[in-house]
């Protein structure tokens, strides 16, 4: 692939762009493979970055993200909008619409979204709304406009993703588990992997999916939680090892809810940018098994994004 671009905007200081020569997975994805957490930024020529963004990225275009999932042997991909684009969903909607039916969106709403403007979206192929929490990337949104969004967006069968880190669960608890939908957390909740696994707070994040059976987990983004690495570069296949009794707890006692994306094109990261494909080969340390690979990456989105093909 070749370099990115940045158009005319300046990118955020010591911003790493995406890894343009990821190598192939020696891990082979189940057919049918979806890769259910990445984005698009921009390209900022067409799609402008928002006033209000926290970062201004390298672009990322739907191309290069069409080419890493046909490199990487996905078949499909779930687009959730990206922080530095707020809530003009125009590169996610643009970016579905142009796949051939192999993306879906979440998108980034206001409360003065109109119905028709949720249809159009919908039309497009989103199939949910992002609440995020993580003070470095949006500025706050009072919780009743958010619950206000949820109620309306549920008519159309959608759901709700979540970002927020650990320590911030105990505040959000109520709110969270007060949500009509089904609720997809983002990168399992963000836990410090360096403290135990079976200490209070990890366990607490555990408590929230078990007594919550609308609550899914994506155990993405090992790059992100990792403290001790080693890094997916320089053909290391066993990267990450300190993610990966968190991220295989959540999928062995959940294996119906959680959900598995690259993160591509990885914003914001300050220590290194990944191999995406060296990513890919994580995936058998936290799913072990043919059975778990298989809803992890196939029957569990499936089921979320494109119900009307799985057989019942
Ligand atoms: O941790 C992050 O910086 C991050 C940012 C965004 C976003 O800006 O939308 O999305 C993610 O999934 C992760």
């Amino acid at each position: 692939m070749s370099k990115p671009t940045t158009g005319d905007f300046t990118k955020t200081a010591g911003w790493l762009d995406w890894y343009t020569g990821p190598s192939k997975p020696a891990f082979t994805l189940p057919a049918g493979a979806v890769d259910a957490h990445c984005h698009v930024f921009g390209p900022g020529a067409e799609f402008p970055y928002a006033p209000e963004r926290k970062y201004t990225p390298c672009d990322a275009s739907k191309a290069e993200l069409y080419a890493l999932r046909d490199h990487l042997g996905f078949a499909r991909n779930v687009i959730v909008q990206a922080t530095c684009h707020g809530a003009d969903n125009r590169a996610m909607v643009d970016a579905c619409v142009n796949s051939g039916g192999k993306a879906r969106g979440v998108a980034t709403v206001r409360r003065s979204v109109t119905d028709e403007e949720i249809q159009a979206m919908h039309d497009a192929g989103v199939r949910g709304v992002r609440f995020n929490f993580v003070k470095r990337l949006v500025d706050f949104t009072p919780k009743d406009e958010l619950m206000e969004i949820a109620g309306r967006i549920a008519k159309w069968g959608w759901h709700v993703v979540i970002y927020f880190e650990a320590v911030d669960l105990p505040e959000l608890w109520d709110f969270f588990t007060a949500l009509p939908t089904t609720v997809v957390v983002d990168h399992m909740g963000r836990p410090d992997v360096s403290k135990p696994i079976d200490g209070p707070e990890f366990e607490l994040f555990l408590k929230f999916m078990r007594e919550h059976g609308n609550v899914w987990s994506k155990v993405s983004c090992p790059e992100r939680l990792s403290v001790t690495g080693p890094k997916a570069l320089d053909g290391e296949r066993n990267a990450y090892t300190d993610v990966i009794p968190f991220a295989r707890r959540v999928v062995e006692e959940f294996p119906d809810r959680v959900l598995w994306g690259t993160d591509w094109p990885h914003p914001n990261l300050k220590d290194h940018m990944p191999d995406d494909g060296l990513l890919v080969d994580f995936i058998p340390h936290i799913a072990p098994t043919a059975e778990l690979q298989q809803k992890l990456l196939v029957a569990n989105p499936m089921r979320l994004y494109w119900p009307d093909e799985v057989k019942s």
